[in-house]
């Protein structure tokens, strides 16, 4: 074996080695591809089964590993999942300023890490350890499934999406009658309108969940206020006690929560009389605040304890992780319609699963009713101006519609086209699209991650604008101003730590923003210092605050209070109440997924970081309403589009026999 233990591997003393770890573990763990964590519960799993073959502790390390950049299992089947194995993990930190340095574990051309394919397979198969196939036994911590590994929590939760998710797929559609729906459809979505959107109306009113999915300005959140009008019409005609629908708006965070009822809330209150009366005024939450958030496991609503809703509906699906799918998939009533909408070209979950992303590629499952079970478009309509093509009538299917066309009225915007040049991998046009720096897209090219003056002066600018409208508006005790100026300007990152990560911009901005309005958070103004900007870091059920969302800090009379939520409706908590905060003045683009901003600049890592992925682009990207600006070299905004993420689950196959 050929390791390079020169570069980012760890070196003696470092927390990352596993003291005293002998053999093929502790070389690969001095090598940066397994860390101490990873070794030392494959060790204690290894102790408690009396498993001691390497091979098998090896493959557990990676299992571990595997969680931490996001995937649900490791594939050990996949040669090009184990070439990324082979290099040395990135903790978010980016300890490194140029590409030059950047780590890589195994010499190019070098023999494989990896001990030989068919013995590493067989001495899984054999260890007391793994449970070995479907129906192997229940109680062993790890689970070896169609050459995929799991850590048997995964692998159950995995196991729930899909049987929860195929049971939905397959069950009888739902007996509406068919006069009133073809009325609905035909009146909230008229036949010149888009056939995608009435298609997903239609689904959502006769099936127990639809997955609707599109970029920025398809209309999801259109589709999602006129279907609930839909729903309400034709269920509340055909419920025997004439009860109206319970209806659950949700979202991972609560940032996004009160986005998606205020854009749903618009939109209803453009509909007709009779349908503005049905629906009523629907209040979104955060998924963890409809289940009944106790800890990090355990919720009120679960499978003894329905949620009591007929109609779920949850925005921004992508950053739900596979565990909080599983739980929201056991909490809900087998009776009721769930419907899941997203942009699976975003960035994922922050824990592990793709769940979205699976649900959209998986092929047809078996024994889902034929699309013409329902009265889906007409032929006419299906050759319309946008026909079903493709994979499209096998994952609607699955209850897969994918919105396509871009409704939103900005012409002169270049950001949807980049968006789109991104999503499709087309690196040059993207540049293109960059450098020409029109229609509120820039393009700060740099020759090095070194940034000049000259190169921050625009994101200086923009900072400090938006700064001082939040400490104006903060100082003259006007939370709905200064909530509205937090959304002017947002620094993007990848890395949390490092040269190029949060903390360092957070500070660099919160400089400038103090030097210019003279507030000063160090000094003798403490820690609530008014017009500080704030993000909560852990959830707070009875504040009625959680994780991502974000506040600032307001005067209010000889004291302040910490402004939260809707500009138009915020909500005031005291500063002594609230959960843990930072303040906020970047983020890591993961953080802004669920939020937009009218500017957003963008600080590109180097090219060889592993976090720097096309969906990173995509995502920080779909964050500005108006302008957007990358900063960094043509080289990192090639990697980036030059690598979608590859998140391993088994969920986009059929279930090994
Ligand atoms: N069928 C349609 N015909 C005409 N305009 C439409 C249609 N559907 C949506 N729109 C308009 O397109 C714009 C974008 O719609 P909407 O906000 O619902 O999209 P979205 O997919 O939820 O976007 P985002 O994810 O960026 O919030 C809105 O102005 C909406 O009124």
């Amino acid at each position: 074996m050929t390791v390079d233990t020169t570069s980012a591997a760890p070196v003696d003393g470092d927390v990352r080695l596993a003291v005293g770890t002998p053999g093929l573990l502790g070389d690969l763990n001095a090598a940066g591809i397994v860390a101490a964590t990873d070794v030392h519960v494959a060790r204690r799993l290894g102790r408690l089964t009396h498993e001691s073959d390497e091979r098998v502790l090896l493959a557990v390390a990676l299992a571990v590993r595997a969680l931490r950049g996001g995937s649900v299992c490791v594939r050990l089947d996949d040669a090009a999942e184990l070439a990324a194995l082979a290099r040395p993990e990135d903790d978010g930190t980016m300890s490194t300023d140029t590409p030059e340095d950047a780590p890589d574990g195994i010499e190019e051309g070098a023999p494989s890490p990896w001990p030989e394919h068919h013995g590493w397979v067989a001495a899984i198969e054999a260890s007391p350890l793994v449970a070995v196939g479907t129906d192997g036994p229940a109680d062993l911590p790890v689970r070896w499934v169609g050459g995929r590994l799991y850590l048997d929590r995964y692998w159950r939760d995995e196991l729930t999406v899909r049987r929860l998710v195929d049971d939905r797929v397959r069950a009888e559609p739902f007996d509406v009658p068919a006069d009133r729906l073809a009325g609905a459809l035909a009146r909230l979505f008229p036949a010149d309108g888009d056939t995608r959107q009435r298609l997903a109306a239609e689904h959502a009113a006769r099936r127990r969940i639809t997955v609707l999915t599109g970029g920025p300005g398809t209309g999801k959140t259109t589709t999602v206020a006129r279907l609930l009008a839909v729903v309400h019409d034709v269920a509340d005609q055909a419920a025997a006690d004439a009860r109206p629908l319970r209806v659950a708006l949700a979202a991972p965070t609560g940032k996004a929560a009160a986005r998606l009822q205020e854009a749903v809330r618009d939109v209803v209150g453009a509909l007709d009389t009779d349908d503005r009366q049905r629906v009523g005024e629907p209040v979104a939450t955060t998924v963890h605040r409809l289940l009944g958030y106790r800890s990090a496991t355990r919720f009120r609503h679960d499978a003894g304890h329905h949620l009591p809703h007929d109609v779920v509906v949850v925005d921004e699906t992508s950053m739900v992780p596979l565990s909080l799918m599983a739980r929201l998939l056991e909490a809900l009533r087998p009776d009721a319609r769930l419907v899941l909408v997203g942009d699976p070209d975003q960035l994922a979950s922050v824990e592990a699963g793709a769940v979205l992303g699976d649900l959209v590629q998986r092929p047809s499952i078996d024994g889902a009713p034929a699309v013409d079970g329902v009265r889906t478009v007409t032929a006419a309509e299906a050759a319309g101006p946008v026909p079903l093509a493709g994979e499209e009538p096998d994952r609607l299917r699955n209850g897969v519609v994918g919105l396509v066309t871009v409704h939103r009225q900005d012409e002169d915007s270049a950001i949807l086209p980049l968006a789109s040049a991104i999503r499709t991998g087309d690196a040059d046009a993207v540049l293109a699209v960059l450098r020409a720096g029109t229609g509120g897209v820039e393009l700060v090219e740099t020759d090095t991650e070194r940034l000049t003056e000259d190169d921050v002066r625009g994101v200086h600018d923009d900072a400090l604008e938006a700064g001082r409208l939040l400490v104006a508006a903060a100082a003259a005790g006007d939370p709905a101003g200064a909530l509205d100026a937090l959304t002017r300007h947002r620094v993007m990152v990848a890395h949390r730590r490092g040269p190029v990560g949060v903390a360092r911009w957070a500070a660099q901005v919160e400089a400038w923003v103090e030097e210019a309005t003279g507030t000063d958070r160090a000094g003798t103004d403490g820690p609530w210092v008014v017009g500080r900007p704030l993000l909560v870091t852990s959830n707070d059920a009875e504040v009625g605050l959680y994780n991502g969302d974000t506040g600032v800090v307001v005067a209010d009379g000889d004291g302040v209070v910490a402004a939260f939520g809707d500009p138009r409706d915020p909500v005031r908590v005291r500063t002594h109440r609230l959960p843990p905060v930072e303040t906020v003045h970047a983020m890591t683009v993961h953080r802004a997924q669920g939020s937009q901003f009218r500017r957003v600049t963008l600080i590109l890592p180097p090219p060889s970081s592993p976090l720097l992925t096309r969906e990173l682009l995509y995502t920080a990207v779909t964050r500005a309403s108006e302008h957007v600006r990358v900063l960094g070299t043509a080289e990192a905004v090639r990697a980036a589009v030059a690598r979608p993420v590859r998140r391993a689950s088994g969920l986009r196959d059929p279930l090994p026999r």
